[in-house]
């Protein structure tokens, strides 16, 4: 490919700057930097919507080895703000490759920078926090790239998933194989791969924007209700919440991550955003109820506030790491949610359990 390489210049809300070379695109890119120690899933972590908003920086130090794999992708689009890693290599080498990531990200229009110390840029994200920062092949000045940092909008208090869903009105995405019955999932910025997950137990899913009212949901008559992960603050997302209340009781609900988040915020729950959040393939988390430690795959910066768990609300896993909130369940309303990725796309299909219990739970309220 015909590529010329720029300086590119890396400048965080606090003034540190980092220096590297592009390996695609060039520009200006802004957001919030945070660093993921998935040692694979490039393609799946860049594809996420989750990830809107924030430039990504891979703690494993080599990226782009294996390129890029049609059917990886987690939604059609690259939805990272702008790439960091260590060192890049433009030579994939797999059999099922169909371009570099560097193609890929240049046919996007998104910055990937190499020869970041990836190391002391992660060890100051873990010390002072995720912040904002840009990458820029066009300025090299610090003041004037701080200045531009400092003016835009941090992550807290934004909504990012409204404009995050991939459909603009109901599409209904048939079980694979014989339908044992019809959910509705609000999406936020679905990953795809929790789709097929339901798909593949009999669930057809009628997807839907996040912002879909109590009653037209219910109108529905879907045996589920799912609630899907998604970028930004959740707290940001006040109709979503008002719509979730109006649901609650009334179907089972099962969210993920923001969905998680959501359901959290509807029950009385307070978010709050974490240090440097958690963006992985194997955080410890216990289920509670079995005592099992299971390895996840995770990628959020907000979580809810174990201290504002109302009555009636139970926490159901917790993160080994740093003692968060992984789970709750508020049983007498048929609702429950988790903070990780079972769908574990990257990651370990430890989780995988709760999408066959959902799929146990709406079967049984099934409208024949
Ligand atoms: N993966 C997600 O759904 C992320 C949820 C939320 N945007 C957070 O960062 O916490």
């Amino acid at each position: 490919m015909d590529f010329e390489r720029r300086r590119a210049a890396v400048v965080l809300e606090d003034g540190t700057r980092f220096d590297g070379w592009t390996f695609a695109g060039e520009g200006e890119a802004l957001g919030e930097v945070v660093f993921t120690t998935s040692m694979v899933g490039y393609q799946e972590t860049l594809t996420d919507p989750s990830y809107r908003g924030q430039i990504v920086t891979f703690t494993y130090p080599l990226i782009g080895n294996y390129g890029v794999i049609p059917g990886d992708e987690e939604s059609s689009r690259v939805q990272a703000a702008g790439v960091l890693v260590r060192e890049y290599t433009p030579y994939p080498s797999n059999w099922a490759s169909e371009k570099s990531l560097a193609r890929l990200l240049e046919e996007e229009g998104v910055i990937g920078v190499e020869g970041i110390d990836t190391r002391a840029l992660t060890r100051h994200l873990r010390d002072k926090g995720a912040m904002r920062g840009i990458i820029s092949t066009t300025e090299t000045d610090t003041g004037a790239l701080l200045r531009r940092v400092l003016s835009h909008p941090e992550m807290v208090g934004q909504d990012l998933a409204s404009g995050s869903s991939q459909i603009t009105e109901p599409t209904l995405l048939s079980a694979f194989g014989e339908e044992h019955c019809r959910v509705v999932a609000l999406d936020y910025g679905v990953k795809g791969s929790i789709y097929r997950e339901l798909r593949s137990r009999g669930i057809s899913v009628l997807a839907v924007p996040g912002s879909m009212s109590a009653e037209d949901i219910l109108e529905e008559r879907p045996a589920g209700l799912f609630l899907s992960n998604g970028p930004g603050d959740p707290a940001a997302l006040e109709r979503a919440v008002k719509s979730l209340q109006g649901v609650l009781g009334r179907i089972p609900t099962f969210g993920i991550c923001l969905g998680h988040q959501l359901l959290g915020l509807a029950l009385g729950c307070e978010t709050y955003k974490m240090p440097f959040g958690h963006h992985g393939a194997n955080h410890p988390v216990r289920n509670l109820k079995t005592g099992r430690i299971e390895i996840t795959s995770q990628n959020h910066g907000f979580a809810v506030r174990e201290a504002s768990l109302p009555e009636g609300v139970e926490l159901t896993h917790r993160n080994l790491y740093d003692g968060t909130v992984e789970g709750i369940a508020a049983p007498k309303l048929d609702a429950w949610s988790v903070q990780y990725h079972p769908e574990s796309s990257p990651g370990p299909r430890d989780s995988g359990y709760l999408f066959d219990e959902f799929a146990e739970r709406v079967s049984r309220k099934a409208v024949v």
